[in-house]
């Protein structure tokens, strides 16, 4: 797996965002793209997720020759950020089913669990949303994230609202994507300039 940005620029309306971003990231890799508020993080990472199009340049995802098709996407990408929203009135579980469900997955209940031991909700699994804290949400974010075992790993702000147990589960996740495939970081956190291979600064 292969990541390839080519003279990409972002903009809304009359206002531009990004100007000319190249880079190359290869499986295994972190890329962190930081900056101050408004730079552009989370606008780079939606057009890497393929949730927004770039003004001009290109993004292309390659496996070995073969260049992957935009509209496989979704099923690349597991994509954790503040205003991910999931369901309030349903509990940890039941939000992990029903996304699961969404995308065709063959998940056990068992599996299900591991996963929300692994993000340090094992005890909380059958409280509804609503009932958890932020921290709580945001791993619970990383669940969902991971669901599908993605090879491609898209953090914004990834340990925003995490108490230091969350931050060290979060270093863990990055270490095992390292195994899986590729992993872009968007944060304002200088902590966390320490995880990238490749250091994107945007001003
Ligand atoms: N949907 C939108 N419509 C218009 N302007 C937008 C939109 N989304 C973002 N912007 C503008 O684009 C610029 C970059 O925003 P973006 O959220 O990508 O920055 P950021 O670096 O992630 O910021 P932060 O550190 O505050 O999260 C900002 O000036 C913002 O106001």
């Amino acid at each position: 797996m292969q990541l390839r940005v080519t003279q990409l620029s972002a903009s809304y309306g009359i206002r531009t965002i990004l100007r000319g971003i190249s880079f190359e990231l290869q499986r295994g890799e972190v890329l962190v793209v930081s900056g101050p508020n408004g730079s552009g993080k989370s606008t780079l990472l939606r057009i890497l997720a393929g949730l927004q199009m770039p003004a001009s340049g290109s993004v292309s995802y390659t496996v070995g020759d073969h260049q992957l098709d935009p509209r496989d996407m979704r099923h690349l990408i597991g994509w954790v950020a503040p205003d991910l929203s999931l369901y309030r009135e349903l509990s940890g579980i039941e939000n992990l089913r029903f996304f699961a469900d969404v995308r065709g997955l063959a998940i056990s209940d068992a599996e299900l669990h591991d996963l929300l031991r692994r993000v340090g909700l094992g005890e909380r699994g059958h409280d509804r949303l609503a009932a958890y804290s932020s921290g709580m949400t945001q791993r619970l974010r990383y669940a969902f994230a991971l669901l599908h075992r993605p090879p491609v790993l898209l953090l914004d702000e990834p340990t925003v609202t995490l108490d230091e147990r969350g931050t060290a589960f979060v270093e863990q996740i990055i270490t095992d994507q390292r195994q899986r495939g590729l992993t872009v970081i968007a944060t304002n956190d200088p902590r966390e300039l320490r995880y990238a291979d490749l250091l994107l600064k945007l001003y």
